[in-house]
């Protein structure tokens, strides 16, 4: 810390990275320095902005003179009190970050890919360094969901935390549903719009919602989860006709995350994949590049956290809301508490182990097979991803496609179906190999 008894108290802060949150976040402590240093109590100075190129066009809402390509050295400088990591991937923040730690920095980050990779290292490095490491920007944008989770829910059991945590497929989605926007031109506007990763794979193949479902796992069922172990499905096989059809019957296609814990509190299961909606569901209705997540307690019950999942300003108040909150805790020399790595739980419905089934179904009328739909959606185990129509005229079939970690579910599935008054006839059940719908 770099305060004297009788001199007006500064905090050295670094930012790495530049971009589209980073230049939000620059310009913001610069704006807002005097009303920060008097939430604070200490003066943020900003003394260093690594990016990752020269670029003599850069606009800057600072002095260019604090811009640096090094910024390794500069989170070595070892005078810094708080270091913003926003540069993102696994490489080169996680040096950076753990560098920041070792010199005495307390850090803030908005990189989930990172922290689901190797958050234990991470954490157990601010645990010894006795800094911060705060995150509240890794999941879902300006939604403070990861402080409820860690904090005010810390108390109670929670056994379900589902939503969308992705604000780019969400906007191709709902411009593929509402406007009938093609899905390489929706993304284009995602990208403009600083929505998207910069390799936008990690949105569009479910990485990035992939990483913050790790995440969430972590924090609401105390426990570890990396992105390995969440089953991951994107969105680039979604079709138009798919959109399309899921339309027809009343619903909507979204790329939920899924994570939910058995009922005695052991296996764990984390999922992402696109799953059909009926319209009135309340995810239905989340539109563009919002976000929404839904926590399910035992003492609290349901409760829903909304607003924009991405961008450079809903994700500068995230951020800042870290900065403020870490500077503080440097000014009382005190820390959060720390994040351990805790005991690994049985893992359920991971990796492989959850799979995708193809239900064929003879059926006189597709509007019965809706219902299926709203009964699978709200089974822990199970969730439909498509509902299509294979063949034309006598040889049409409704092909359901669900995802499932056990056979009790599939079966409890499979007869939820045959039951409908509509469906004549359960045709066939097909585990589906490989990629995509
Ligand atoms: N965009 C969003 O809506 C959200 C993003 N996040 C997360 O925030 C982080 C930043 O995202 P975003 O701003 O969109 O990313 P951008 O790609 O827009 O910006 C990345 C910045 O990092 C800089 N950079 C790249 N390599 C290096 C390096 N080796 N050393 C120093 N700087 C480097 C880039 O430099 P240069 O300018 O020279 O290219 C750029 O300024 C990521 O972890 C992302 O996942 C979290 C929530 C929402
Ligand atoms: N690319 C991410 C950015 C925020 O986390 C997204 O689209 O949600």
């Amino acid at each position: 810390m770099t305060s004297h008894p009788h001199e007006p108290r500064t905090l050295r802060v670094a930012l790495l990275g530049h971009g589209a949150v980073g230049s939000e976040v620059a310009r913001l402590l610069t704006r807002d320095a005097d009303e920060l240093a008097q939430r604070i109590g200490a003066r943020l100075e900003l003394v260093g902005v690594a990016v990752g190129s020269d670029r003599p066009d850069r606009q800057t809402a600072f002095d260019p003179a604090l811009l640096t390509t090094d910024a390794a050295a500069l989170v070595r400088r070892g005078d810094l009190d708080v270091v913003i990591e926003l540069i993102g991937g696994i490489e080169p923040a996680r040096s950076l970050v753990l560098a920041a730690l070792e010199h005495g920095a307390s850090v803030v980050t908005g990189n989930k890919a990172l922290l689901a990779e190797d958050g234990s290292t991470l954490f157990a490095a601010a645990e010894d360094a006795e800094r911060d490491l705060s995150y509240e920007a890794a999941v879902a944008g300006a939604i403070p969901i990861i402080r409820p989770l860690r904090e005010s829910l810390t108390g109670d059991h929670v056994r379900r935390v589902l939503g969308i945590v992705n604000g780019t497929t969400n906007f191709i989605l709902d411009a593929m549903t509402t406007t009938g926007q093609g899905f390489d031109e929706a993304l284009a506007e995602a990208q403009r719009l600083g929505f998207a990763e910069a390799d936008p794979t990690a949105d569009v193949e479910g990485f990035d919602a992939a990483a913050k479902a790790a995440i969430l796992a972590s924090l609401a069922f105390h426990t570890r989860v990396t992105i390995e172990d969440v089953h991951r499905e994107g969105i680039t096989t979604v079709t138009a006709d798919e959109i399309a059809s899921a339309d027809d019957m009343g619903c909507v296609v979204k790329l939920l995350a899924i994570c939910d814990q058995s009922m005695d509190g052991g296996a764990v299961s984390a999922r992402v994949h696109p799953v059909m909606i009926p319209k009135d569901h309340p995810l239905a209705s989340v539109r563009g590049a919002y976000n929404a997540v839904f926590v399910e307690s035992e003492s609290a019950g349901q409760l829903m956290f909304y607003g924009p999942g991405a961008g450079g300003a809903p994700t500068a108040s995230a951020v800042l809301g870290d900065v403020v909150s870490v500077a503080r805790n440097r000014l009382l020399e005190v820390t959060a508490p720390p994040e351990r790595t805790h005991a690994r739980r049985r893992l359920l419905g991971i990796g492989d182990a959850r799979t995708r089934y193809h239900i064929a179904l003879d059926v006189d009328d597709k509007a019965g097979v809706l219902a299926s739909v709203a009964l699978a959606f709200a089974d822990n185990e199970v969730s439909i991803s498509a509902v299509r129509q294979e063949g034309h005229g006598d040889d049409a079939q409704l092909v359901v496609i669900t995802h499932t970690a056990t056979d009790a579910a599939l079966s409890r599935t499979v007869q939820q179906l045959s039951d409908l008054p509509m469906v004549r006839e359960v045709s066939s059940v097909m585990r589906v190999e490989g990629e995509g719908l």
